[in-house]
């Protein structure tokens, strides 16, 4: 099958009913902080920001086009996260394929295939994120490289060995890391880098806080803790050469969104969990042994 012939490809069902949760969820989902922001560039995210906000670029906030400047702000840090994720990925070549897991509207894959040159194929259970990521990519011309397929992450039909590289872009949240982590140690070949960036609960902590408890009933999620993530790895070949906690990096982001009209009211719980420790915005890295 070439990388554009997804008519071969017999879609299965969702393997468990939460599964087919998540695909109606991510289905329907058409969230204006979403949509618009991905309008600036036509780069598509499900994921948050980070880095210092450029207060200058927002001006003065009676200005007319202040709001169309702090979607472009929000966006810019977003699009900054990604690129962090990406430079964790180690030299890429182009004849390299790597797999973005749980791909959304392929914001990650598109930026990944430019930066490298390198087929990316990205999973995703929602039929509408696959569709409107390969109208993106063919869009852009660049559908032979870029692809995206409703599948299951945790069983994928790729070959052993296949991926230079892989990732989860805060989706490692809807599955057991068990699961997850053999997959990506399947399709890993030894050496290749696996790169994840999500929230975590932190177990210093002692359990869950009620901020993050109303993060994952808002997203219909199930954050995992930091030390589940390692552990995980640990018994997967993946070993961690990087842990990086994002969090003070991650705050600019959710202030200024908070003040912005594209709320969506999970705002405080966000910026109330990062505050008192129970809540950590991590990046993983790590390599399959
Ligand atoms: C918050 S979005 C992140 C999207 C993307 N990584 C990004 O950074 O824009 C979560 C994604 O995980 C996907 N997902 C959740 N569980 C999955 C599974 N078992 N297999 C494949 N994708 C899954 C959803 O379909 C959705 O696209
Ligand atoms: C860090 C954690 C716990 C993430 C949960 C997964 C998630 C829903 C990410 C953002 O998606 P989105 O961009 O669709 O969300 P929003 O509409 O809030 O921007
Ligand atoms: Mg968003």
């Amino acid at each position: 099958m070439t990388m554009t012939d997804l008519s071969a490809a017999a879609i299965p069902g969702p393997a468990t009913p939460y599964q087919g949760d998540i695909a109606r969820y991510w289905d329907h989902e058409a969230r204006p902080v979403n949509l618009r922001l991905g309008d600036v560039d036509g780069l598509y995210h499900h994921h948050y920001g980070i880095g210092e906000v450029d207060h200058a670029s927002l001006g003065d906030p009676e200005d007319s086009e202040h709001e169309k400047k702090v979607v472009a702000e929000l966006h810019r840090l977003e699009s900054a996260q990604a690129e962090v994720l990406l430079d964790h990925l180690g030299p890429i070549g182009r004849d390299d394929t790597l797999l973005d897991a749980g791909c959304g509207r392929g914001g990650s894959s598109v930026m990944a295939h430019q930066r490298f040159g390198c087929k990316v194929e990205g999973v995703t259970l929602s039929a509408k994120q696959a569709e409107f990521g390969n109208r993106r990519a063919r869009e852009l011309g660049i559908d032979g490289s870029v692809r995206a397929q409703v599948c299951n992450m945790l069983d994928t039909p790729f070959e052993k060995g296949q991926m230079a590289a892989s990732w989860n872009n805060e989706s490692s949240m809807y599955v057991d890391l068990d699961d997850l982590f053999a997959e990506h140690s399947r399709l890993l070949r030894v050496g290749g880098r696996y790169v994840t960036i999500t929230g975590c609960w932190n177990p210093k902590y002692g359990q869950p806080s009620k901020w993050v408890s109303q993060i994952n009933a808002h997203f219909e999620c199930n954050i995992h803790s930091r030390r589940e993530y390692l552990r995980a790895m640990a018994d997967n070949r993946l070993v961690p050469q990087a842990v990086i906690d994002l969090t003070p990096d991650t705050l600019p982001y959710w202030e200024l969104r908070a003040t912005s009209s594209l709320v969506t009211g999970i705002e405080e719980a966000f910026l109330e969990s990062y505050k008192d420790g129970s809540f950590q915005y991590v990046l993983i890295a790590a390599d399959r042994v």
